[in-house]
């Protein structure tokens, strides 16, 4: 049978790339795209940092990586966006409103912006592809997530991840394609995706439920609470992810199932770490204490909460990670209530319409 693409173009990778943040994962990323073969320039917004990382080819937000001089680091927003033909933003999700406006002035128009972001803004509940199409008005984006964790991306340890754009109405956007190869090599392999809003719903409930392991893993609890929180954290994020024009199969992909399992059993992730130490019995301050890097699941258990009652979405797992950090609820009481909630369904069960028996008394 004749290959039906056959005949065919291959998609053309982009260029130059911008990548804006250099945090770990931006940094992380640059490196991918450099060893991709693009020409890649990457801001670091400290401009002492940034001249630090020129210098040294170090980013201490990535230790014990060389950046590859082929880089060009720069905190100046200009020079780097300047020719680019595609621009990586790489921010944390709370200041990412400010930055995409500022790019937003400074970067030729057309030119796709690849949001690479993970969560929900605090306040609007918007996404983060949201804010860049209010930020950023008629200018093509996409969103990449999945389970990556930036020291191993960057060392060249096999990834897979999501880039999702918005739909179109034949099918997948042909800009999701360009991205991939754009970004993809043998050891990083991009999936393409119509479904920004079930990627992003992942991504950003991932990092919250991350926390609640964490706690019960402090607390010093095994491997069944975690396997269940795991599971139930699916649940909620297949609600939200259908409460927001997503689709509930997105979050069994590697931007919901893939970087929920990565996140919530490992040690490297920032929000299962700061979970862990709470867990411990430290304050949230003494969680935070010397980190300079971001731990989103924070800022995020509120957003992703208040979003979910706006909506009328049950989350009480990450309702109650919210909770604990108002300071409001030990974790004992937590653990607690979520064990003695109404008997409920499964999820398929329910999507199915079971009749849920309530108990007697
Ligand atoms: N680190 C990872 O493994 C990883 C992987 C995938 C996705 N992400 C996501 O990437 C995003 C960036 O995280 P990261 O890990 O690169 O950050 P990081 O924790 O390594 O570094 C913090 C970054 O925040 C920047 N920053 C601090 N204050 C700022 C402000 N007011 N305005 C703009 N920028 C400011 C700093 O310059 C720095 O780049 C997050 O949404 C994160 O969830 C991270
Ligand atoms: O270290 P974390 O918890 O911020 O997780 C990093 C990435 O999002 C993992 O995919």
């Amino acid at each position: 049978m004749a290959d039906e693409r056959a005949g065919e173009a291959a998609p053309l990778p982009f260029g130059t790339v911008a990548v804006v943040g250099g945090g770990a994962w931006g940094t992380a990323l640059a490196m991918v795209a450099e060893r991709a073969g693009r020409s890649v320039r990457l801001w670091i917004r400290e401009p002492e940092a940034a001249r630090a990382a020129a210098d040294s080819r170090r980013n201490p937000f990535l230790p014990g990586h060389v950046i590859p001089p082929a880089i060009a680091i720069t905190s100046r927003l200009d020079a780097v966006l300047h020719g680019a033909d595609l621009a990586l933003l790489v921010i944390p999700s709370q200041f990412l409103r400010r930055v995409a406006a500022e790019v937003e002035r400074q970067l030729a128009p057309g030119v796709p912006v690849l949001v690479c972001s993970k969560g929900i803004e605090a306040g609007t509940g918007a996404l983060m592809t949201a804010v860049v199409a209010a930020e950023m008005p008629g200018r093509p984006h996409a969103v990449l997530s999945g389970p990556s964790f930036a020291d191993e991306a960057a060392a060249g340890q096999p990834t897979a991840v999501t880039i999702a754009v918005p739909p179109t109405a034949g099918g997948i956007d042909p800009l999701a394609a360009r991205l991939a190869v754009t970004m993809g090599t043998a050891t990083f392999r991009p999936y393409v995706s119509d479904d920004p809003a079930g990627v992003e719903v992942g991504g950003a409930v991932k990092n919250v439920l991350a926390i609640a392991c964490g706690m019960a893993a402090g607390r010093g609890y095994g491997s069944n609470p975690r396997a269940a929180l795991i599971a139930r954290g699916l649940a909620e994020m297949q609600r939200l992810a259908d409460a927001l024009g997503g689709r509930r199969d997105t979050v069994s992909g590697l931007a919901g199932v893939g970087d929920l399992t990565l996140t919530c059993s490992s040690e490297q992730s920032r929000n299962f770490s700061f979970g862990k130490a709470l867990g411990g019995g430290l304050s949230i301050e003494a969680a935070l204490a010397g980190r300079t890097a971001v731990v989103e699941g924070w800022a995020n258990a509120r957003s992703v909460t208040e979003l979910a009652d706006r909506l009328g979405v049950d989350m009480p797992i990450c309702a109650t990670v919210k909770a604990i950090l108002d300071g409001g609820l030990s974790i004992e009481d937590a653990i607690h209530g979520l064990l003695t909630r109404p008997i409920t369904a499964e999820p398929w069960a329910l999507a199915a319409g079971v009749q849920v028996p309530h108990p007697a008394g």
